[in-house]
């Protein structure tokens, strides 16, 4: 997982690159949140690093590399023992590089190595004497750190007094788990603030911010335990000759947070692979962790072969940072869609400008919850930090506020519920379609009730919930079982709209076989799909005969959609049977199956119409005798014709029907010298079939 490197031409860019990395560094350390993302951080290092490589007379004194925190942070309290960054590895390849390396440094191979998450937050150094927590020291440029002592007591796992009256340095990271940033979120938005881009971020600006009117809990986990100047000697002798393990047993028994609370804690293994092993069951449990690991950090465990290794100035010889893939990248938010689950709720999905996350492209990520959007204060358009780790859902994080242009839109929350059309529950934080469960129903039974179905007049979605609600309606066969009876006792029903609704659910029963199979709602059958399967097999009956490779057969149907097309009419062979025992037609009229072989061996054919052979194109709005038929009715008359309709000009298109005002496709079929007729020229043309 090494990111390409960010190419620096000429000094010019190397000393832009520096100022630009500087900038970041100091942002990230500080929770700024103007920060690039890691990996285009590290790209630009990279760049920085390898520009130097071949000017080493040109490197400028402010550059990050070789430096703790890319030289950015700052602070003026001296540490005692430089706190240092770590180097990385990102495969087994180089971990066993530099396993080699660190036996040649100490002479033989290393006798034991600790095992440790490496936690995603920021480094800090608590001083305790005779037992109380006194300072608070950052990392800063690792020889000198800044004094944030004004956040004792909001840390957890970092208690006020330790289990014995000791005078030690605990060094360790401080992050925000999951929660602690959701809320510290919430929190601080109420307060008018800008929103966290990330829980690391958040930890850094809330860490070292003063003069805050709220606080917000952080956790502590230990890494490290050093002798202070004042340490009892006996003490101080012993901490430096412990092996890392045994000061992190220790640290707990002093009553310090460290990772052995946790789902990953440090364990020692001896060998190469023993690490690895380690490793991998460490990246495995990353997704499911209340808090964030960007790696694993091994450590030669035993003092004796830390010595033997030493320090450079950046890092330390005898550990190393085994780092995972980045999951955070920051990309554009381009719309939100509301989608409908199974119970009824109405959840928000972003759809994102396509980005590359250890190695999957994601287009989608959730968004939870309205009151979520309004609380990180989501824009369209907003860039945003997207968080995916393992196969876990990704999450969009707070909006980049200062990258914003001024062109961003606020998001529209549905009024309505965008399956159904029912009203809205807005009473907790997850909206819900008011018909819960049923909300399926009522949106496939108003599908159904659709002009384009079985157009029944009357039957629009608030009737569908009545009905619903009154548990009169569970399926769509029900509605023709109705009574007048029935109707009558729902509110708002007089005998006038009763018997409308009775004559309406009468004609639906006589609607040709695509419409009906329209109706069913099968994924994959649209309005001009339904009509050429039913005009392929002419009846419910052949279709369902049918199997995936007779269903290919119809034109569109492919190899994906027809084992699918099959199994759903299997699934739903009841409702198919009970419309047919309540009188719904199940035919379609004109039409021949396919396999008609009439007993002398010869084949019917379909008897030929006007338009046979034709692929005809309607646009603009119908005049005269077609005026009131709706684009569907238009495809339907073209088909019964023998036609086939499409809905696009091209070259394959044998006639267009332009009424008024049509536009581009007019304009089309006149380039491409295609046929034209006028709505009523047309209807001259299929007289015979116009009902
Ligand atoms: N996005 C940006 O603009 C930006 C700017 C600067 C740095 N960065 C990122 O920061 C990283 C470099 O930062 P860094 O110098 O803090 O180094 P680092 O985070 O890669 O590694 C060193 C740190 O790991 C931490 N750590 C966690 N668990 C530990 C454990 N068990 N034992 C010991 N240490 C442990 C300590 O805080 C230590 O200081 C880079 O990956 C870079 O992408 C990003
Ligand atoms: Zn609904």
């Amino acid at each position: 997982m090494t990111t390409p490197v960010v190419q620096i031409v000429d000094a010019a860019a190397y000393a832009q690159a520096v100022e630009d990395a500087v900038k970041a560094a100091a942002a990230y350390y500080a929770g700024g949140t103007s920060t690039p993302d890691d990996d285009a951080y590290d790209r630009l290092v990279r760049g920085i690093t390898a520009w130097e490589a071949d000017h080493p007379d040109q490197v400028l004194p402010d550059s990050p590399t070789g430096k703790v925190a890319g030289g950015a942070a700052e602070g003026d309290v001296p540490h005692t023992v430089a706190m240092l960054s770590l180097d990385n590895v990102f495969s087994p390849e180089q971990f066993a590089a530099w396993t080699a390396s660190l036996a040649r440094r100490i002479g033989h191979e290393t006798e034991r190595f600790s095992v440790e998450p490496k936690l995603d937050g920021l480094a800090i150094a608590a001083r305790y004497t005779q037992g109380r927590l006194t300072r608070l020291i950052t990392r800063g440029d690792g020889i000198a750190g800044e004094d944030v002592s004004h956040a004792i007591g909001t840390i957890e796992g970092l208690p006020d007094e330790l289990a014995e009256p000791v005078t030690v340095e605990v060094r360790g990271e401080v992050l925000m788990t999951t929660a602690q940033f959701e809320h510290a979120n919430a929190v601080r938005t109420a307060h008018g603030g800008q929103p966290f881009a990330t829980p690391r971020n958040a930890a850094a600006g809330t860490l070292r911010a003063k003069d805050r009117l709220y606080t917000v809990p952080m956790t502590f986990f230990g890494y490290g335990l050093l002798p202070l100047a004042d340490t009892e000697p006996v003490l101080a002798a012993r901490l430096g000759e412990l092996a890392h393990s045994d000061l992190m047993a220790l640290a707990g028994e002093l009553g310090v947070n460290t990772t052995a609370s946790t789902a990953v804690p440090g364990i020692t293994a001896t060998t190469t692979e023993g690490v690895l092993a380690r490793v991998r069951e460490i990246a495995a449990l990353r997704a499911e962790l209340p808090f964030g690991i960007d790696g694993i950090v091994i450590k030669a465990d035993l003092a004796a072969d830390q010595q033997a290794a030493g320090s450079g100035s950046r890092a330390p010889r005898w550990a190393i940072a085994y780092k995972l893939p980045a999951v955070e990248k920051i990309t554009r938010l381009l719309e939100v869609e509301w989608n409908v689950g199974r119970t009824g709720i109405i959840a928000p999905r972003g759809v994102l400008e396509p980005v590359e996350i250890d190695g999957s492209t994601i287009t989608y990520a959730t968004l939870h919850n309205p009151a979520d959007i309004t609380r990180r204060d989501l824009r369209l358009g907003d860039h945003v930090m997207v968080h995916r780790a393992g196969d876990v859902i990704p999450r969009i994080g707070a909006p980049v506020a200062h990258l914003r242009t001024g062109a961003e839109q606020p998001i529209e929350f549905p009024q309505v519920c965008p399956r159904c059309g029912s009203g809205i529950d807005t009473s907790e934080e997850r909206w819900r379609c008011e018909q819960g469960r049923n909300c399926h129903l009522v949106a496939s039974l108003s599908y159904a009730a659709g002009r384009d179905q079985l157009d029944i007049e009357g039957l629009g979605t608030t009737r569908v919930i009545q009905l619903v609600e009154a548990g009169l309606v569970t399926d769509l066969a029900d509605l023709f079982a109705l009574t007048r009876d029935q109707l009558l006792s729902l509110e708002r029903m007089a005998e006038t709209s009763s018997d409308n609704l009775l004559a309406a659910l009468a004609q639906a029963k006589t609607q040709p076989l695509s419409r009906v199979l329209c109706a069913l709602g099968v994924r994959g059958t649209g309005r001009s799909m339904s009509r050429r399967i039913a005009r392929h097999f002419a009846t419910m009956d052949n279709i369902r005969a049918a199997d995936a490779d007779a269903l290919q057969e119809v034109e569109g149907i492919g190899a994906e959609k027809a084992p699918s097309i099959v199994a759903e009419l299997a699934e739903i062979t009841p409702l198919i049977d009970k419309l047919a025992a309540a009188g719904v037609n199940m035919t379609e009229p004109g039409a021949t199956p396919p396999s008609a072989v009439a007993d002398n061996g010869t084949v019917t054919v379909p008897a030929a119409g006007p338009l046979t052979g034709m692929t005809v194109v309607v646009t603009g709005a119908m005049t005269g005798p077609l005026e009131q038929l709706s684009r569907n009715q238009m495809n339907e008359l073209i088909e019964r014709a023998g036609g086939r309709s499409s809905s696009s000009v091209s070259k394959k298109t044998t006639l267009v029907v332009a009424g008024d005002n049509a536009g581009s496709k007019r304009a089309k079929a006149e380039d491409l010298g295609i046929r034209l007729a006028t709505p009523d020229e047309f209807a001259a043309l299929v007289a015979d079939y116009l009902t």
